[in-house]
């Protein structure tokens, strides 16, 4: 039955609703007018449709050291600081409550009053102009949505003068309709296929779009680093699907409202004329309560997409995991963990997605039940008013004769047929706008998820600046070396623990305090001077690491700091390396191994195309392994072009050996070394320590090896005892370092100490810690003890 209707709604609701733009057809200058139209459609199809170029382009850009940048990246990157102000972190229109903070929304389901604003947004990064290609794809996608319609009106008109001239049995008309017919197919076929693509083009160019500007914003250079402190879970998700899902939803939602608006609105008036005033009341009752019974019935779709974004997130997160960490998972033996780990993820995704199945069933049961019996139902009652009651009365009193009766039956056959195909028409069009209108609210989900992202990626505080200085001084002044809060929401589910959150995005622990790691920390490093940082576990190294790096901000009321820029240094091998020296370079604990060539390992994190510009050769870079003990390397893996997944094929000593030629590489003014060296034999160790320090680099370098003394002038004890204190001394007996006369103390007033004394010193350390740790022990027993 609902084929059938299907059926006749397809030959016959552009006929009765439409007719005037038939006529307009069978004008000759309107069809030539339609010809043009498809004509131009097809030269600017060929114009948006650019020919393949291959891979081989990039390569080529590479290898020559000319990679061009991208117009539009450059463009954005120019507009990113302004377009923060079109992604508030409170949307208009949102409920914000008196203390600042977005009260839960008063409507759970549908589409948020935000909707609007966020939608506007995110078009305003994808068509960020009328004169950019995706204006134009969208302007030629309405053109073949309209054609459709007029094409579609065109073919059931023909449609219909075929069967009347097969009826009359006119061979030459039949004939004729029967060539015209083909001769409207291939148009028809045409713009079908035209929509589809042209659709599909939309949502690859919006997504090219909006992951462009996303990877621009994300993926910003220092002193941002957006990547590094996001505080979302599960970022790839709303970068990879999230973005993938709203392009192509967006791009189809524009076509699905299009249609069935256009439809209902000709309908409407169409059936305005027929049914009288009394009867397009009674229609408009008929979409209210159409409205009202299924705004009562729909469920928050949006909201539901966007839960289901989110477990999807979690579900991919933990493949990748299991994807990235697969040797220690093997080592372990963890295979079956991971396997209930996962499935417990997976089987939440699933239940929420089933829910969302019956959720579904209930309301697509209404929705059916409303558009196709109650608007039939609705239908057959407005057409029986004029029949039953006004036209009745009439007739009853014009009926005489027979044939006046034959007459008045062929009447009410037509008002009611031609009446019928038109709310027929109605209710698939109410259908499809229904349809619509879900896609839409899912779309409202997406969306809201996308514009966090951006909005958080725009408003994330910001730094204060770095002095300036004399460009070769790195200096800390009482900086206070603090976990940010960021850190800790991004570990805590991106909930806050507590309310206050301090400007310097520090937040109070558990016991009100900051969670100060090193307090008023004061330190001045000048070239040559290298700083040896040690102290028990968890006590706040690799923090300091952070600071300096700028990854976490410095803390404290007076707290200032002086970095080291890129730039010349004015030693005497400057005329050697024709490269810019960076100001710090950090090697962490754990090596990374970038994707690309054996080359690109080296390099990191220049490209090579930059490479090539500055007019870098592999001699260079051979002599820079041989010093990182691995001239072997390129020889063992088939040169230096080759590509491996560089992270399994190297050992964990030959990882951290790369890391160290990185250094060689790029000769920082300043290296923070962060443990990177702990897989490495001590004898190369110390080689590669003496090279990086005759290369003029001067080192910070965080272990807890003694041995490592001896390469430094300066050491920074952090103590441990909880209250953030440090010790800073000068170390007797280094390569670098020269005695002080002032017994016991340097030129800036530092105690010193000697390798010797150092290795006591740390071997007391580690004494006493053992012993703390077996007093904690003993306390814990006591307390046992005294609760029996
Ligand atoms: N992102 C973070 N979020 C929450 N806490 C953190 C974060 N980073 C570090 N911490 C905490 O700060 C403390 C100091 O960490 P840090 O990595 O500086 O220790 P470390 O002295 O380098 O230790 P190790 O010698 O073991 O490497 C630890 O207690 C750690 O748990």
């Amino acid at each position: 039955m609902a084929k059938l209707s299907e059926l006749m709604h397809d030959s016959t609701n552009t006929l009765s609703g439409v007719s005037r733009l038939v006529q307009l057809l069978h004008n000759k200058s309107t069809r030539r007018s339609l010809l043009l139209l498809l004509a131009s459609v097809l030269i600017v199809r060929g114009a948006l449709l650019p020919p393949y170029h291959s891979d081989n382009t990039l390569q080529k850009a590479r290898s020559s050291g000319k990679e061009k940048a991208d117009p539009l990246q450059v463009r954005q990157r120019e507009q990113h600081s302004s377009d923060a102000q079109f992604f508030p972190l409170n949307p208009p229109h949102s409920q914000v409550a008196p203390n600042g903070r977005s009260s839960p929304p008063s409507k759970p389901k549908g589409i948020p009053s935000t909707f609007t604003y966020q939608l506007r947004s995110l078009l305003r990064i994808v068509i960020p102009s009328l004169r950019t290609k995706e204006a134009l794809l969208l302007a030629t996608h309405s053109c073949f949505l309209i054609l459709r319609t007029v094409l579609s009106v065109a073919v059931a008109r023909l449609d219909g003068k075929i069967v009347r001239d097969l009826v009359s049995a006119d061979g030459r008309g039949f004939t004729r309709g029967l060539g015209l017919w083909f001769a409207l197919a291939v148009p028809s076929v045409y713009t079908n296929s035209m929509i589809r693509h042209l659709q599909s083009k939309l949502a690859l160019k919006f997504r090219t779009r909006l992951t462009k500007y996303i990877h621009d914003l994300y993926l910003s250079p220092h002193p941002h680093l957006r990547y590094y402190r996001i505080p979302l879970h599960g970022v790839d998700q709303y970068i990879t699907a999230d973005v993938e899902a709203w392009s192509e939803s967006v791009s189809g939602i524009y076509g699905n409202l299009m249609k069935p608006s256009l439809d209902l609105l000709l309908f409407t008036s169409q059936l305005a004329r027929e049914l009288g005033f009394r009867g397009t009341m009674l229609l408009f009752v008929n979409y209210y309560l159409t409205i009202k019974i299924l705004s009562a019935v729909t469920p928050a779709f949006g909201q539901l997409a966007a839960v289901e974004a989110r477990l999807e997130g979690e579900y991919r997160a933990g493949v990748n995991r299991v994807g990235r960490e697969s040797e220690e998972v093997a080592f372990y033996d963890g295979g079956a963990r991971e396997r209930d780990i996962l499935t417990g993820v997976y089987l939440r995704l699933i239940r929420h997605v089933n829910s969302i199945y019956k959720i579904r069933i209930a309301y697509e049961w209404t929705e059916d039940f409303v558009i196709k019996y109650l608007w039939s139902a609705a239908g057959y009652g407005l057409i029986a008013v004029p029949l039953l009651f006004t036209r009745k009365r009439q007739i009853e009193v014009k009926a005489g004769s027979s044939s006046n009766r034959d007459g008045v039956v062929a009447d009410r056959t037509e008002t009611y047929i031609s009446n019928r195909r038109l709310l027929l028409s109605l209710a698939d069009a109410g259908g499809r706008l229904m349809y619509a209108y879900k896609d839409l609210v899912e779309v409202a989900g997406l969306t809201g998820r996308l514009y966090t992202l951006l909005s958080t990626l725009h408003h994330l505080p910001r730094f204060p600046p770095a002095l300036a200085g004399d460009g070769n001084t790195f200096e800390l002044e009482d900086v206070d070396v603090c976990i940010p809060s960021a850190a800790l929401l991004a570990s805590e589910s991106h909930k806050p623990t507590t309310d206050v959150i301090y400007e310097n995005g520090t937040v109070p622990d558990s016991h009100g305090s900051y969670s100060t790691l090193v307090r008023a920390l004061s330190l001045k490093l000048h070239p040559g001077m290298h700083l040896m940082i040690t102290g028990s576990n968890g006590v706040g190294k690799t923090a300091i690491a952070r600071v300096l790096a700028g990854l976490w901000a410095p803390c404290g009321p007076l707290a200032s700091i002086t970095r080291p820029s890129s730039g010349s240094a004015g030693d005497r091998d400057e005329k050697m390396h024709h490269r810019q020296r960076p100001g710090v370079f950090v090697v962490p604990q754990r090596a990374y191994m970038v994707s690309g060539s054996l080359l690109e390992q080296v390099i990191y994190p220049q490209s090579l195309g930059m490479f090539y510009a500055e007019g870098g050769n592999v001699t260079e870079l051979q002599a820079i392994l041989e010093a990182a003990h691995l001239e072997y390397l390129v020889e063992r893996e088939g040169g230096w072009a080759t590509v491996k997944e560089w992270r399994d094929v190297l050992s964990g000593g030959e990882k951290q050996r790369m890391a160290l030629a990185r250094v060689f590489y790029h000769r920082p003014k300043f290296a923070v070394l962060d443990e990177c060296t702990s897989a490495v034999s001590s004898d190369v160790e110390g080689q590669m320590y003496e090279h990086a320090k005759s290369l003029g680099i001067s080192l910070i370098t965080i272990s807890l090896r003694s041995s490592l003394a001896k390469y430094h002038t300066h050491l920074l004890t952090l103590i441990g005892d909880g209250t953030g204190s440090w010790n800073l001394t000068t170390i007797l007996n280094s390569s670098s370092a020269s005695t002080p006369a002032n017994g016991g103390r340097d030129e800036a007033g530092s105690p010193v100490c000697g390798d010797k004394e150092l290795a006591r010193v740390l071997e007391e350390m580690r004494t006493l810690e053992g012993k703390l740790e077996e007093a904690r022990g003993w306390e814990s027993r006591l307390a046992e003890l005294k609760r029996q």
